[in-house]
């Protein structure tokens, strides 16, 4: 719009900050009164086209009819988004505030293309009005990643309220804002200042001197019983979002507590470092930042740990293993003396690698392949003294094999594959999983089969493979697939198969009776595709372990499954709870157990 456009706003006696409908009309009077063009005809032109005007010895001037001229405005285009996705949860989670504060979406909606377009009388943009700073927020919710949720009058359409998220940011806090990016719905704001804390809020815990700036950890502040607290009403939010129905018509069990993770910091064993090549850069003169994503830009906690650039510049991870720090440490070390020879960004993977010894051989001729020292040129290593001498080191090779021990399973699997990330709560899950595996009413001597659908590399297949006459595997990855195999042999499990393919294939080969088998599931975040859930119930099985790291497209699994396929109706929800792979983080891990009955 035109910056001339408010100047007659103004003239009309109207206020600048009239409202967006009022703008619209003023844009259409603005094009009527676009300034004449003057053209020279030319022979060819028709006479009716135009106005003529006879000069007194030149040729004919003549003046076009008053074209409005046209005002192209920037157009918002929202994103397409995945509902489980978290900006789809997002939807709801706004939904839920609505709802609670007596507001409809068209109060808190807001007019993208004023933001856009549109200027005030002074000709400053109107986004700029939109993004300001914003003291004395109440936070009134927390969203399930993580980031506080709030309400605050929307600065230019009066009458309006805007919904706030605020990273790191607590319900029971009073905050100062700051508000930078605005879409349809809410706006997005960085945490600049906690004017009065929320009785939950603990600063004291924080462990990382990152924290309150990096994407990685959002609950750092909060006790860890607050922290399983939060995960479980994540669970139960997936499904009132995501699973009505079942809620409605009471098919779910409580939820039960959180599952603890044994470490709260120092747990993960997969860590991927990254930087970016700055943009019109051909060649880096200068190192740039090696680490996590910033979020935002807060003020709160006053840290100039890891700068202020998009990529935070980290030496140290505190949730990570110690030897994927010290791994960090010398990669660190690395990326500075090479990081000219990079032609674009690149991710650094560290993954944690553990190997028994054997206490009659050096150790450093049985570490293999891990992160080296550059001062040193020998490889990081960790001795960890348990039952068994161990080795921890670090490795960064994505083709390298690792191993992992599990309940007395061994596992090798190559360290770019998937892999669950914190192998201290692995006996926890491995066993929780076995133990509802079991079919009710069985006796010892019944025959038990078990099918692992998205099985990896074997963790669950192999796990609970002792006392059942087979388990049969299937898994896209033909990578995974070898493991798999190789770690039953290695383990002396005789009674597994695995088949590569899509999970669903493994209704076509499938040979067990359904009453005698049950099915662990495991997808991808994006959950099971309707064709396999559809063959799941078809099939029948006698019990099914759901295990997901996305619970909201568990919840929207098992709605289909219960009320939508043929047979679903026939199982009941024995148990639902979270466990707890990510402390200090807003992710939770959610286990649904069902019977046929
Ligand atoms: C969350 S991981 C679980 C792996 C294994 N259960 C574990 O805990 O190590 C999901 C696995 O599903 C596999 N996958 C993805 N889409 C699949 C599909 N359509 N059919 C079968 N496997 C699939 C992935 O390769 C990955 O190994």
């Amino acid at each position: 719009m035109p910056s001339g456009s408010f100047n007659i706003l103004k003239a009309c006696g109207r206020s600048a900050f009239a409202s967006i409908s009022t703008w619209k009309k003023t844009i259409a009077v603005c094009r009527t009164m676009s300034s004449d063009a003057v053209t020279i005809a030319s022979p060819t032109e028709k006479a009716t086209d135009l106005k003529r005007r006879v000069s007194d010895d030149g040729p004919v001037v003549v003046k076009k009819q008053n074209k409005p001229k046209k005002v192209k405005l920037r157009r918002y285009k929202p994103k397409k988004v995945d509902e489980t996705s978290p900006l789809g949860v997002l939807q709801h989670e706004i939904d839920g505030l609505l709802a609670e504060k007596g507001l409809t979406r068209e109060q808190i909606i807001n007019d993208m293309v004023a933001v856009l377009n549109h200027k005030d009388s002074s000709d400053i943009p109107m986004s700029s009005h939109y993004h300001r700073e914003v003291a004395n927020v109440s936070v009134l919710k927390i969203g399930s990643s993580g980031d506080g949720l709030a309400l605050i009058p929307n600065s230019v359409e009066t009458s309006k309220m805007q919904v706030v998220i605020i990273p790191f940011a607590l319900p029971g806090d009073v905050v100062k804002i700051r508000v930078f990016k605005t879409h349809p719905h809410y706006v997005e704001s960085d945490l600049l200042e906690v004017e009065q804390k929320s009785p939950q809020r603990k600063d004291e815990l924080i462990g990382c001197k990152y924290f309150g700036k990096c994407a990685g950890c959002q609950f750092q502040f909060l006790p860890y019983e607050e922290q399983l607290n939060l995960k479980r009403e994540t669970v139960a939010n997936a499904y009132k979002y995501f699973a009505p129905r079942l809620l409605e018509n009471g098919l779910l069990p409580k939820i039960g507590e959180t599952v603890a993770s044994p470490k709260i910091f120092d747990y993960r064993t997969k860590l991927t470092p990254h930087f970016d090549m700055p943009k019109k850069v051909h060649k880096l003169e200068e190192r740039p930042p090696l680490g996590f994503g910033q979020k935002g830009r807060p003020t709160w906690r006053n840290i100039d740990a890891g700068g202020s650039r998009s990529i935070l510049d980290i030496e140290e991870c505190v949730i990570g293993t110690k030897i994927l720090n010290e791994g960090m440490e010398n990669e660190r070390k690395k990326f500075e003396r090479d990081f000219k020879g990079y032609k674009r960004g690149a991710t650094i993977l560290l993954r944690e690698n553990t190997r028994v010894l054997d206490s009659q051989k050096p150790v450093e001729e049985q570490l293999g392949d891990g992160s080296v020292n550059p001062d040193t040129g020998k490889t990081s290593f960790l001795e960890v003294t348990e039952d068994k001498p161990l080795a921890k080191t670090c490795v960064t090779n994505s083709r390298q094999v690792v191993t992992e021990y599990i309940n007395g399973y061994t596992f090798e699997f190559s360290a770019g594959e998937f892999f669950q990330n914190n192998n201290s709560i692995l006996p926890k899950v491995t066993e929780y999983v076995c133990s509802n595996l079991q079919i009710p009413g069985s006796k010892p001597e019944d025959p038990h089969y078990l099918v692992d659908a998205y099985c990896g590399s074997g963790l669950f297949s192999i796990t609970a493979s002792k006392g059942v006459d087979k388990v049969i595997g299937v898994e896209v990855s033909a990578d995974s697939v070898s493991f798999a195999e190789a770690n039953a042999k290695a383990n002396g499990v005789e009674n597994c198969k695995f088949v590569v393919g899509k999970a669903e294939c493994i209704f076509a080969s499938i040979d067990t009776p359904c009453d005698r088998t049950s099915v662990i599931l495991d997808p991808p975040r994006k959950g099971c595709d309707d064709i396999f859930l559809k063959q799941l119930s078809e099939y029948n099985p006698a019990r099914i372990v759901y295990i997901s790291c996305n619970v909201h497209s568990q919840a929207r699994d098992m709605q289909y499954f219960l009320q939508e396929t043929e047979k679903g109706k026939q199982y009941k929800v024995e148990s639902l709870r979270g466990f707890d792979f990510f402390p200090q983080t807003h992710h939770v891990e959610s286990v649904c157990v069902l019977t046929r009955v």
